[in-house]
């Protein structure tokens, strides 16, 4: 009796039903999906023991591990279809997603190995792995890890988790705004690439900087990685939608040349200690490379970082 793939059914935290490939085995069914890479695997941390989100016909009722697995499944997609890279080490390596971890954790993780969400304390957060770009932001640092590396501190901890927010927002495409179905206490969203200023950072109780010069220099969060991400945030966003920025045009050249560009400086150029310059050379390099040094994508990466005050 050996473990074959099945389509299943469930229901999402906030309700919406949804199929996805599962696995039946031993009279049972699991949430491990093996048509992509080696795998794609749920499972519930609360019992702690590995692939046993199961259940006795092919409904899933876990909301935050029918979201977790589905999510997962859109995000492996993505790398697969937008730059033909197989999971996180481009080697077909098992997505792992764990939910229900902690205490109504009011965050999600990637830990060099898996995906862990919080089911959200209810006041801040709503349970995190019903956020597309949550799961999409945590399989990118997967990815980071095994291109850049960048370390996780400082300016290329800022990249880090940048690349995180990017590639989100590229997974859950209808905006450029992250967490904004996840949160619960009426905030627009986490962050804005759109405008990064438009949301409150609560460690600093100030706006999320959108230049270099605003950049947060203290040691809070590694020295403020969730909170200079914003600048390449932003600079992103303009590069892809354009806009006057501080007295500087940029014209955008639309999501798929931008999502291609920050893909081949993440996988070719950036190193472990790259900063926020060299983050600019790298892109206007990529850019180069994919659509020719004379190009409007060169143009707007040179504009948009020069928007957002990096040279
Ligand atoms: C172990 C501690 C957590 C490490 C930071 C993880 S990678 C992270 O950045 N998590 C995201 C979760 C997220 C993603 C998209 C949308 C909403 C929430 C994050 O931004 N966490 C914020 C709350 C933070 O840690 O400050
Ligand atoms: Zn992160």
């Amino acid at each position: 009796n050996t473990a074959h793939d099945v389509t299943a059914f469930g229901t999402g935290v906030f309700g919406d039903r949804k199929m996805f490939e599962a696995q039946a085995f031993e009279g049972k069914f699991r949430l491990f999906d093996v048509t992509r890479g080696d795998g794609v695997v749920t499972y519930d941390n609360t019992t702690g023991t590995n692939l046993d989100v199961f259940s006795l016909n092919k409904m899933f009722k876990d909301g935050s591990a029918v979201d977790a697995h589905a999510n997962a499944q859109i995000t492996y997609d993505y790398y697969q279809d937008t730059f033909g890279r197989d999971s996180v080490d481009d080697n077909g390596q098992v997505l792992i997603s764990a939910v229900h971890v902690g205490n109504n954790w009011n965050n999600a993780s990637w830990n060099g190995r898996q995906m862990s969400y919080g089911d959200g304390d209810g006041l801040r957060f709503h349970p995190l792995a019903a956020g597309l770009d949550v799961a999409a932001h945590e399989m990118s640092h997967g990815v980071v890890q095994h291109t850049a590396n960048l370390i996780y501190r400082g300016e290329s901890g800022a990249l880090n988790e940048s690349f995180a927010d990017i590639f989100g927002a590229m997974v859950d495409r209808d905006d450029w705004l992250i967490g904004e179905n996840i949160m619960a206490d009426g905030t627009l969203a986490l962050r804005s690439m759109e405008d990064p200023t438009d949301l409150i950072e609560r460690r600093t109780e100030a706006p999320y900087p959108d230049h270099w010069s605003k950049r947060y220099t203290g040691t809070l969060d590694n020295g403020g990685v969730h909170i200079n991400s914003s600048i390449n945030n932003k600079a992103a966003y303009l590069i892809s939608e354009g806009g006057d920025h501080f007295d500087v045009a940029v014209n955008g050249i639309g999501r798929d040349k931008t999502e291609q560009i920050y893909y081949r400086a993440l996988s070719l150029y950036l190193t472990r200690s790259s900063d926020f310059s060299m983050m600019r050379e790298a892109a206007i390099q990529a850019a180069g490379d994919l659509y020719g040094s004379d190009s409007d994508a060169v143009a707007a990466v040179e504009q948009a970082y020069s928007a957002v005050g990096v040279y």
